[in-house]
């Protein structure tokens, strides 16, 4: 058996601490909607990343499969692996639940599914409020904000953070909330490089996790394999790695959390083994210079929203949700 990576950690402007890097659990999308697990195939994905070493794992109600984090950290409590307190869990609220008094019911929802009465951090996934039908709202999302502190002072969820947020956004948040938020996620690959929302985050005392690490090396829209990516090639032949850990170590080195997903046995072992080398400065210039600003999560169908975080397209995606 593969031995278990010892995983450093960061430290949130809450004095609290978030391993460094984090397992992904969000399954894709295809015509009938967001895949789902099969076979407890999630469940059996964590118990291997707990015995490989991860400890902290990105989910969301709507990726359905909070409830299979939750099968595999109980499994690994029960045989003594580790303890609830060694585990760091990040959930998220989702835009149907932005008004105050919705957040507490939303996150008691996942918290059953988790089958856990806190999480590790609570994130609101979107600044983006909807209806039940999926019509847009107004809800100000510092509205959101203020729910999202209760859940924190009710010891529901410890931390409190914000993803796909934008700089404004951001900024707007830290004048107004009364507590900051300790973590902003959002999208950060080779194509999407994010240097000044990053610096700016960061220089707030915001630890910023890094999504769709692979972004910009898997095969979809067209996008180039790893193999066929020189630059990424050449590194990792320089440090005796993958081109994969070369990325993932890459977010590491610029202290942002990478959350790659995986739901193979190989490559999980892969993605955790990059806490045993650094890039040197200049290759971490190299690879920045690989930035296009290709966003992969561009739901363009929300873009007439007032709080829509992103740049604006000509033809507009249609919504996967409702109308
Ligand atoms: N806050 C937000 O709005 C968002 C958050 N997220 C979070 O970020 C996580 C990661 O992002 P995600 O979009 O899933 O994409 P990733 O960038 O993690 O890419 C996942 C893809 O890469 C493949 N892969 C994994 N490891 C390797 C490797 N070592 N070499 C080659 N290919 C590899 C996976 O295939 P396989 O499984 O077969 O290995 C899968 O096809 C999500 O799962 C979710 O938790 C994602 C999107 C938006
Ligand atoms: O986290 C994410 C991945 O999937 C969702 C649904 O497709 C996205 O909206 C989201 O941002």
């Amino acid at each position: 058996m593969a031995a278990s990576v010892q995983v450093p950690k960061l430290k949130l402007n809450d004095g609290r601490e978030i391993p460094a890097i984090a397992l992904g659990t969000y399954l894709g999308f295809d015509a009938n909607g967001i895949i789902r697990s099969e076979n407890h195939q999630l469940r059996d994905i964590v118990t291997r990343a707990i015995d490989l070493g991860f400890r902290h794992f990105d989910t969301s109600p709507v990726y359905h499969t909070e409830g299979e984090i939750g099968e595999g950290v109980a499994g690994k409590m029960s045989a003594g692996v580790v303890q609830r307190g060694d585990v760091f869990v990040t959930t998220k609220l989702w835009n149907t639940h932005h008004r105050r008094e919705q957040v507490p019911v939303a996150l008691r929802e996942s918290l059953k599914n988790l089958d856990m009465n806190y999480v590790d951090l609570y994130l609101m996934h979107w600044p983006i409020g909807v209806n039940e039908d999926y019509s847009n709202n107004d809800v100000d999302f510092m509205e959101t904000w203020r729910g999202l502190e209760d859940v924190q002072r009710l010891g529901l969820a410890k931390s409190i953070g914000v993803s796909n947020f934008n700089q404004s956004q951001l900024q707007r948040l830290l004048n107004e909330s009364s507590i900051k938020p300790a973590v902003l996620q959002i999208e950060v690959h080779t194509q999407m490089v994010q240097a000044p929302l990053v610096s700016f985050a960061q220089s707030q005392g915001l630890v910023v996790m890094g999504y769709s690490p692979f972004g910009s090396l898997v095969e979809r829209f067209g996008a180039p394999k790893p193999s066929s990516q020189p630059l990424l090639e050449e590194l990792a032949a320089k440090y005796q790695k993958t081109p994969a850990q070369v990325v993932l170590r890459w977010l590491v080195d610029r202290n942002i959390i990478p959350m790659p997903k995986t739901v193979n046995s190989k490559r999980l072992q892969e993605n955790i083994n990059i806490f045993d080398f650094q890039l040197e400065k200049e290759d971490i210039e190299k690879i920045n210079g690989l930035d296009t600003g290709l966003r992969f999560t561009l739901p363009s169908f929300w873009q007439d929203h007032l709080y829509y975080p992103f740049e604006k397209v000509e033809n507009p995606i249609p919504s996967p949700f409702g109308k």
